[in-house]
């Protein structure tokens, strides 16, 4: 019965006549043709329209990123000192709006300690990176929340999925207002820049929320665990993934602590392997995120340690038939190369700001390419817990 048309009820699926593989509609009255042949299910199309939406918000974390390096390594975090999440999305409309906040930024340390008499122009030269932050912030916000709310209403969002979105919708409010405490801390008596704990939760919040943003799309895309193949990279992709997160912490404390403008030297640090006065602080600990030589050794030996590891999985992946456990080997390979030859020329240069945000910005290139790794090796999901 080949290319018969059938006079039952229209397929919703495209069914293909055997003869000319030419789906069995085209043979049919216009009013019998599905309304729809090629659509897959509203399931499927509302996870991949959710993914998609969460890809964007992931892309704009990124930016947003890159641009609190800017702020950061161009001086520009504590130039407006008031928390104002509605009024403050417009910057200021006249002349006497500008003094009051230039005469408001001149009463902190950091005018006068560092810029004293650099004058309004001045003044608005810092003010604007720090505006555009906080002005990306509100639009993730906003992207972030309307979304939320369009497919809600909608009732589109997957089964199982509210919860988690709601946390991220907490979790990106509670990283405004730790954005807020941190910036508040630079304008503390003596101080020219804030807290580096801070600073450091700052930065990682933000890249934990990128992270299960990133995670929630890629489940979306592709429920259920890695194929069977993936499971020999297992251990090696979580090692170099684990490692590069934990360099990624040790770096916050190297830009918390400006370790960057000291022992510009690679590979060794004022010629020696490992630095003198390693442990020269008490408690010891506090040489973790304290000591200059020791955040700065910490963070090149982690490093290394990651770049060594992703060679690992690399090798132990090329013998493995292509797949997406594979390339996200040789993916995470080629973030912690790039980046750490990044990481050197940052240091030899004495990071100057533009090679800082580039090497901020490519960290996040390392985070993307850990978590698709850690994706294409995943387990099965806990009964109960989504897929
Ligand atoms: C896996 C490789 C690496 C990762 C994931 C990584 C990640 C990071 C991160 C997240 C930061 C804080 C954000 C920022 O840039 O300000 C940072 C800072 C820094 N890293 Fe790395 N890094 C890597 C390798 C290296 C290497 C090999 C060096 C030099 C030997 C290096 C030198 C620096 C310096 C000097 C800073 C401070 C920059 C600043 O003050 O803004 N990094 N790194």
């Amino acid at each position: 019965m080949g290319g018969a048309v059938s006079r039952t009820p229209a397929p919703r699926q495209g069914r293909v006549s055997r003869a000319g593989h030419r789906p069995i509609y085209r043979a049919m009255p216009f009013d019998a043709r599905p309304q729809a042949p090629d659509a897959a299910p509203a399931e499927a199309r509302n996870r991949r329209a959710v993914a998609r939406w969460l890809l964007a918000v992931a892309g704009l974390i990124w930016v947003m990123v890159t641009l609190g390096g800017a702020t950061r390594l161009t001086g520009s975090g504590l130039s407006i000192m008031e928390w104002a999440p509605l009024s403050g999305a417009l910057p200021p409309m006249s002349d006497a709006e500008w003094q009051r906040l230039y005469d408001l930024y001149r009463t902190i340390p950091q005018y006068q300690l560092v810029n004293a008499g650099f004058g309004l122009e001045g003044f608005k030269g810092i003010f604007w990176l720090e505006w555009s932050h906080r002005f990306w912030g509100r639009l993730i916000g906003f992207v972030y929340a309307g979304g939320l709310a369009w497919f809600w209403l909608r009732g589109r969002i997957p089964a199982g999925y509210k919860p988690r979105l709601l946390l991220l919708l907490a979790l990106g409010g509670m990283q405004g207002l730790v954005g807020w405490i941190m910036v508040a801390s630079g304008f503390e008596a003596d101080r020219t820049a804030v807290s580096p704990y801070r600073l450091v939760i700052h930065l990682m919040l933000a890249l934990l929320l990128f992270a299960m943003v990133l995670w929630t799309a890629l489940t979306l895309l592709r429920p259920g665990p890695a194929p069977a193949e993936a499971k020999s990279l297992r251990a090696s992709l979580h090692a170099a993934a684990g490692l590069a997160m934990l360099t990624i912490l040790a770096g916050g404390f190297v830009a918390g602590i400006r370790a960057g403008l000291d022992y510009n030297t690679f590979p060794l640090m004022d010629g020696r392997w490992v630095p003198e006065g390693y442990w020269r602080l008490t408690p010891l600990w506090q040489n973790l995120t304290q000591n200059i030589a020791a955040v700065q050794f910490n963070h090149r030996l982690l490093a290394t340690l990651t770049l060594a590891a992703a060679l690992f999985a690399a090798f132990r992946a090329q013998p493995l038939p292509a797949g997406r456990a594979r390339h996200a080997a040789f993916a995470l390979l080629g973030a912690i190369v790039l980046q750490y030859a990044l990481g050197v020329a940052t240091l030899l240069a004495v990071v100057p700001a533009w090679l800082g945000t580039l090497h901020q910005a490519v960290a996040v290139l390392v985070l993307t390419a850990a978590i698709l790794a850690l994706h294409a090796t995943r387990r099965a999901a806990r009964p109960g817990a989504i897929a």
